[in-house]
């Protein structure tokens, strides 16, 4: 059986658990006493035939119900201690019909009924919220799509032109797109596709979280999103799992609509959050068991499918504690190996390995390699560039909402490693003048460096390698140390943090770095 992804699980369980205890709580007092107050008080004003609809109606509230279980119960209770005492009340019948029966069965007085129905009443409620849980969902997808995205065009023409036409500088993503505008959904054969994809948050102000990104992942690919905070990748994520809606655009997951299928794409998705979405008060053996179930596991498989799981991430020491006893990184690990263990196709980690120790990033490392190797298809997100350099084959470094560029991390590295990264400490004590001749100097040399920071007597250029080999540039620093008075330099190849930091930094505008180094 396909069922929710765990984040989804754990938020409609909390929902039905605190409006079936909200309601049990503020309701099954009061009505035990309106209870009370039909039998002893009007009981012999009204037919019986009123009674009994009143009574019956009643059956639908499942705090009357349980008001009724207690109340009966505890009659029941009290009749048989009365009736086992020396001198038992004399309007207690105290016959051993009444006293030996069996409180759990259907008689009157007896709780069975109410507990039968109440059952009943709760597999029905339950069904009922998941019901509107997708028919709500439905609503808002309407609402933001045509009714506030729609007012929303109309007041700021100009600025959804410019913001969310999906133009791109950079020729990756631009081809990504046109590959993908330009082509049947069928052909693309993918096991992600989103498509256009706009998300809106319309409170206030108004926030464009993703601006009409474009991109296919295929099965057996491990995709990257990488950005700062705020860039929009847990939006993205969000919007994969069915838990946002989107405002424009659509995401298809192995063909299926996002915004039609819902439910066939949730039971797609193996989601790992970045807040923990843990039952705490269950050990990890036992969550790992429920979702085990939950995915369809035959029930003679399951202790050695979890075992599996368990070791994986060498979570077997934690097995059986439970969750809320556990530390940051094991409550991660746990989130992962939950994500990676259902029959899903596609896998979304969102900074999975965040609060890990270094032995616990291989574990996961590993997990995800083979995970991928299986033939799924995983989008993570990480701030760190190492993890994504060691098992992304593709990733795509977004900035306020936008792809900035899309490839593999050799490739990003080789297009953007076209230069040097040039440090200099200048001694403290060198005066102004020396230090602007030093710029000018470097300025003049390498025609196209950029001088990325100044701090504390510390530049840092970007120099073009383009006609300047490792050689000539020592040669030219190393008279520019005796000339410049210079305390130290360092000149290295661009890593893909730095590829980040070019493309993510919120200061560097679009096409910023390509117009200053050619
Ligand atoms: N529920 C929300 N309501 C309004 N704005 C939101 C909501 N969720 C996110 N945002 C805004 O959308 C933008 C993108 O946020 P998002 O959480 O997707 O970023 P992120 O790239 O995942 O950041 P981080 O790396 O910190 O997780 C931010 O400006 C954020 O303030």
């Amino acid at each position: 059986m396909r069922m929710f992804s765990p984040f989804t699980f754990k938020v409609i369980i909390e929902r039905y658990v605190f409006i079936a205890i909200l309601l049990l709580a503020l309701c099954s007092f009061p009505i035990m006493k309106s209870n009370f107050i039909i039998f002893l008080e009007v009981q012999h004003k009204m037919s019986k035939a009123t009674r009994a609809f009143i009574l019956n109606s009643l059956l639908f509230f499942p705090n009357y119900n349980l008001a009724k279980c207690i109340d009966d119960y505890f009659t029941f209770y009290q009749i048989k201690k009365w009736c086992s005492g020396n001198k038992p009340p004399v309007y207690i019948n105290c016959s051993k019909e009444n006293t030996e029966k069996n409180v759990y069965s259907l008689e009157e007085k007896m709780i069975g009924k109410y507990m039968i129905v109440m059952s009943i009443t709760g597999f029905i409620c339950l069904l009922l919220l998941f019901f509107l849980d997708t028919t709500l969902w439905k609503l808002r997808t309407f609402l933001s799509q045509y009714v506030y995205f729609g007012i929303y065009k109309t007041f700021r023409k100009e600025k959804v032109s410019k913001e969310l036409s999906g133009e791109s500088d950079d020729e990756d993503v631009q081809n990504e797109r046109q590959r993908i505008l330009g082509q049947p959904r069928e052909l693309l054969n993918s096991a992600v596709l989103i498509k256009e994809l706009t998300k809106i948050y319309f409170k206030y102000p108004v926030i464009l979280a993703v601006k009409n990104i474009s991109v296919t992942i295929q099965k057996g690919e491990c995709f990257g999103l990488l950005g700062f905070n705020g860039a929009g990748k847990t939006t993205t994520f969000k919007i994969l799992t069915g838990e946002e809606t989107v405002t424009s655009g659509d995401v298809f997951l192995e063909q299926f609509s996002i915004t039609k299928r819902l439910q066939k794409v949730k039971s797609r998705v193996g989601y790992c959050p970045q807040s923990e979405a843990l039952l705490e008060y269950m050990t990890g053996r036992e969550i790992m068991i429920m979702y085990a179930r939950l995915w369809g596991i035959s029930e003679p498989q399951i202790q050695l499918y979890v075992n599996r799981w368990l070791s994986s991430m060498q979570l077997e020491l934690h097995a059986d504690k439970l969750i809320i006893t556990y530390s940051g990184g094991t409550k991660r690990r746990l989130s992962t190996a939950i994500a990676l263990m259902g029959n899903t196709s596609v896998i979304l980690l969102d900074e999975p390995s965040t609060g890990m120790d270094p032995g616990a990033r291989r574990l996961l490392w590993d997990a995800v390699t083979w995970t991928r190797e299986s033939g799924k298809a995983i989008i993570i997100t990480s701030h760190r560039m190492e993890e994504c350099d060691a098992f992304c084959t593709r990733l795509a470094i977004m900035v306020e909402g936008k792809f900035m560029c899309l490839g593999s991390p050799q490739h990003l590295k080789s297009k953007f490693g076209n230069i040097y990264v040039l440090k200099i400490k200048v001694k403290i004590d060198a005066q102004e003048d020396k230090l602007n001749d030093l710029k000018f100097f470097i300025t003049m040399t390498f025609p196209g460096s950029v001088l990325k920071h100044e701090n504390q007597g510390i530049l840092n250029y970007y120099i073009p390698s383009k006609d300047n080999s490792w050689g000539k540039v020592f040669g030219i620093l190393e008279e520019a140390k005796e000339k410049f008075n210079l305390e130290d330099y360092s000149i290295s190849q661009i890593t893909l943090e730095q590829v980040f930091l070019i493309f993510a930094n919120p200061e560097n505008t679009e096409g910023d770095y390509q117009e200053k180094v050619p």
